[in-house]
């Protein structure tokens, strides 16, 4: 297919999933500029049906109710046909969420090292209440072993591409495939 068909016939529903600081909203954002494609991040449009932050969420309701939550929005959402979605670092590991995306759409995991994540997560400002504030080693450790038990949900992506070679071209590129 050349880029003109791809262009024409836009990316479909896309999924980017991966940890917490890889880069799915920064991306997804830039990614549905680049072809036009309508953007949706759940973490956002969770937000907007609660009617309060993540981290407010998680301190009146807790993490169990998040997860039910995030997993309904993610099923109920009506989606353009081109539509880049950018999910929350912990959906795909709960309920059937990963199997979903890959029935309804095409799922890709942003990978990165811990380290890196760790470096950006320090330096981010969404809150984020999983990570309770943690920082340097404690933050590396904690991302090393919560990487390890996503890792098994995440290479279940239909796409997997290391994080430190991504640009808008190169996930159009990989996605038309
Ligand atoms: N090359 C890069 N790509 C994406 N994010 C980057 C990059 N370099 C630094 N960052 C920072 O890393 C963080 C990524 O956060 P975000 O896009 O919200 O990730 P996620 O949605 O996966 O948690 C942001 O604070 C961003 O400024
Ligand atoms: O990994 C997680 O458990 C979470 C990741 C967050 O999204 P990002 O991955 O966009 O930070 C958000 O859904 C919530 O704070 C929980
Ligand atoms: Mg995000």
């Amino acid at each position: 297919m050349s880029d003109i068909d791809t262009e024409k016939k836009g990316l479909g529903l896309v999924f980017l999933i991966g940890f917490m600081g890889c880069g799915k909203t920064t991306w997804g954002k830039k990614l549905a500029a680049h072809t036009n494609s309508a953007f949706i991040d759940l973490d956002h449009a969770l937000e907007e049906k609660a009617g309060m932050s993540i981290a407010e969420y998680f301190s009146s309701f807790g993490e169990e109710a998040f997860r039910k939550l995030e997993s309904d929005i993610l099923k109920t959402t009506p989606y353009a046909e081109n539509t880049i979605v950018s999910t929350g670092g912990g959906l795909p590991c709960f309920f059937d969420n990963m199997a979903w995306m890959n029935t309804n759409g095409k799922t890709l995991y942003i990978k990165h090292s811990p380290k890196t994540l760790a470096h950006r997560l320090e330096n981010s400002k969404t809150e984020r209440p999983v990570l309770q504030g943690k920082k340097g080693d404690e933050l590396v450790d904690f991302i090393t072993e919560r990487l390890a038990a996503r890792e098994g949900y995440y290479m279940q992506a239909r796409y997997i591409i290391d994080g430190l070679l991504i640009s808008a071209e190169m996930l159009q590129e990989t996605l038309s495939v």
